[in-house]
């Protein structure tokens, strides 16, 4: 009743699809295999090929470092404001979403490919999530802390601050168009940043929505309107958003670009976040419940057709359950409808980017040539009319195969059998990838196991579940990155954090002793070693001795110095 009744008013944001948005171009279809254009951006459905809208334009580098001034202007601004402020931000957002889940999870939809259920998942209730923790918890991590300031600054208070960093960049993939904006923007303007988000060019046209929504929201709560500015581009424009003058850039996208950025970033001494690329392994303990996590493997390889950066790529099943394990996996694929991700009904929608489905083929013919077996799929039906490929079950796959070393992105449900704990995570830790890892089995086992798994996640009999726990840190290891986002550390990334030192003890502060004030006197250094031996001895009795060393050393009479030039003082 008590939050009933001092519940704060939070604006409401009404965005819609324009006329044009909705209508798209009728008749026009995007020919497969037409190179993108270097100046623009086509946008076009990939389950049907249908232009969503006219192309796009790219932005120039000129163009991306204007939108990085403006947003510093903007910044300047929004760095006063008080944590009320930004909570009321980030609950508008959260109404607004709350409240547009259809048209945001359509766009989305259109955008990528993908049916409503997975946009559900991946574009709204993990940004609602975190809007919720960002509010309950965001201040409280952002807020000065306190640190010990060690025995011989004992009157000192040492804390740690946590400053907006100032303009964050962040470039990021096209398989979550809505969260992949929402999740940096979330964060950042939580921390008092701004932000300059480069979206893919392979999903744009959402942009123009949610660009809409976010510019709304900052006005309904009186933020700067130019706190938050979206680049739409290829390479040029990423390249100049990481050179151009932020004070920080998180990429998120393939390990290949990850480097390019590095290299980019060096030049300036821009700080890098990069969240790379995936091979998740999802181990099928002996002890698992199968009724448990045969759902959870479907979701793992098939959610938005595979195009997770946390998909679950690599199953090991133990030789126990291996047959019961295929056989409830073939009875649910067998089932899977696939199409355009808006027909009710469907499970599985489209690939988005244009020559995925050829390279997931090339990948299942290698596998296929090496002695796997399609369960089902397998082969791309040249007769669909968008850029699909069919969710496939792969057994009797090997590490020898390359689906067990390179990233698919795609709905393949690869499964190696494993005859032992030991042998699961040594197959597990075999690979360039460690970003996530999934362990199903009886608790304590999987966990020894899980404990073993060299990434940056790992959950126990759940699938990627470490994401829906916002307060906890996302990113990998090895070929997958480096640095975290989201979580605490995420939070705290999108900071300048800064140590600070003041006087903690009224009328106690630090005078330099006389001895060790210039000039120095000649029993200046012995009595430094008789400081070390007080606050550092091992025991009191050392403590002791070095009270003792530092009166002696005072008592040491000054003799003449003998200076350069071999005169005397
Ligand atoms: N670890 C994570 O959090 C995470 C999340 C989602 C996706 N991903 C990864 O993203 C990849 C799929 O996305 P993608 O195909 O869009 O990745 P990509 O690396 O091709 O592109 C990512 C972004 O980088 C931009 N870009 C391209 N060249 C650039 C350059 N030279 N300088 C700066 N920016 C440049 C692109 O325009 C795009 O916006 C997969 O490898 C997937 O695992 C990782």
């Amino acid at each position: 009743i008590y939050r009933l009744i001092t519940h704060e008013w939070v604006p409401q944001v009404d965005v819609e699809l324009t006329k044009e948005e909705k209508a798209g171009l009728p008749g026009k279809r995007w020919k497969p295999g037409t190179p993108f254009p270097k100046d623009f951006i086509p946008c076009y459905d990939p389950g049907t090929l249908e232009m969503l809208g006219p192309d796009m334009p790219a932005d120039t580098a000129d163009q991306v470092r204007v939108k990085i001034e403006r947003a510093r202007i903007a910044q300047k601004k929004w760095a006063k404001s008080s944590f009320k402020q930004r909570r009321l931000l980030i609950k508008t957002i959260q109404r607004f979403v709350l409240e547009n889940q259809d048209t945001i999870c359509k766009v989305s939809a259109r955008d990528s490919g993908k049916p409503l259920v997975d946009a559900a998942f991946g574009e709204v209730i993990v940004t609602l999530e975190k809007c919720k923790w960002l509010i309950k918890e965001g201040e409280k991590w952002l807020k000065p802390e306190k640190r010990s300031s060690g025995l011989m600054m004992f009157y000192k208070n040492a804390r740690v601050e946590y400053h907006p960093v100032g303009v964050m960049g962040a470039i990021v993939p096209w398989n979550y168009p809505f969260h992949n904006v929402f999740n940096p923007l979330l964060a950042n303007v939580f921390a008092g940043n701004a932000l300059v988000v480069k979206v893919s060019e392979y999903a744009s046209w959402s942009s123009l929505y949610y660009g809409r929504a976010i510019k709304a929201c900052l006005a309904a709560v009186g933020a700067p309107e130019d706190l938050v500015q979206i680049v739409h581009g290829y390479g040029e424009a990423g390249n100049a958003l990481v050179t151009g003058g932020t004070d920080k850039v998180v990429f998120v996208g393939s390990t290949g670009v990850g480097r390019a950025v590095m290299k980019a970033a060096a030049d300036t001494l821009t700080p890098v976040v990069l969240e790379l690329g995936g091979k998740d392994p999802f181990i099928v303990l002996e002890d698992a419940s199968l009724s448990q996590c045969v759902p959870m493997a479907l979701r793992g390889a098939f959610q938005s057709c595979g195009q997770n950066c946390a998909g679950a790529e690599r199953f090991y099943v133990h030789e126990k359950i291996h047959d019961e394990f295929v056989k409830r996996v073939m009875k649910a694929a067998n089932q899977l409808r696939q199409g355009w991700a808006l027909s009710p009904g469907v499970d599985c929608g489209a690939m988005c980017m244009p020559n995925q489905a050829a390279y997931v083929q090339s990948l299942v013919d290698d596998a296929v040539a090496k002695g796997a077996v399609v369960e089902c799929g397998g082969a791309i039906d040249k007769d669909a009319p968008g850029q699909f490929y069919p969710p496939t079950v792969l057994t009797n796959v090997t590490h020898a195969m390359k689906i067990m070393k390179e990233e698919v992105f795609g709905p393949v449900l690869s499964i190696v059998k494993i005859r032992s704990d030991d042998e699961a995570v040594a197959l597990a830790n075999e690979c360039d990838f460690g970003l996530g890892s999934n362990v199903f089995g009886s608790r304590r086992r999987a966990l020894k196991v899980g404990a073993q798994l060299n990434a940056g996640m790992t959950t126990i009999n759940d699938f990627c579940a470490t994401y829906m726990a916002q307060s906890l840190p996302f990113g990998g290891v090895k070929e997958s990155g480096f640095d975290r986002f989201a979580g605490i550390e995420g939070l705290r990334g999108c900071c300048n954090v800064k140590s600070v030192v003041v006087d903690g003890i009224p009328g106690i502060r630090t005078d330099i002793p006389p001895p060790l004030q210039y000039p120095v006197q000649h029993c200046a250094f012995p009595f430094c070693k008789a400081l070390c031996h007080m606050f550092f001895g091992l025991n009191i009795l050392e403590n002791a001795r070095g009270l003792f060393m530092l009166v002696s050393a005072m008592m040491i009479p000054t003799p003449k110095v003998l200076l350069k030039g071999g005169k005397t003082d």
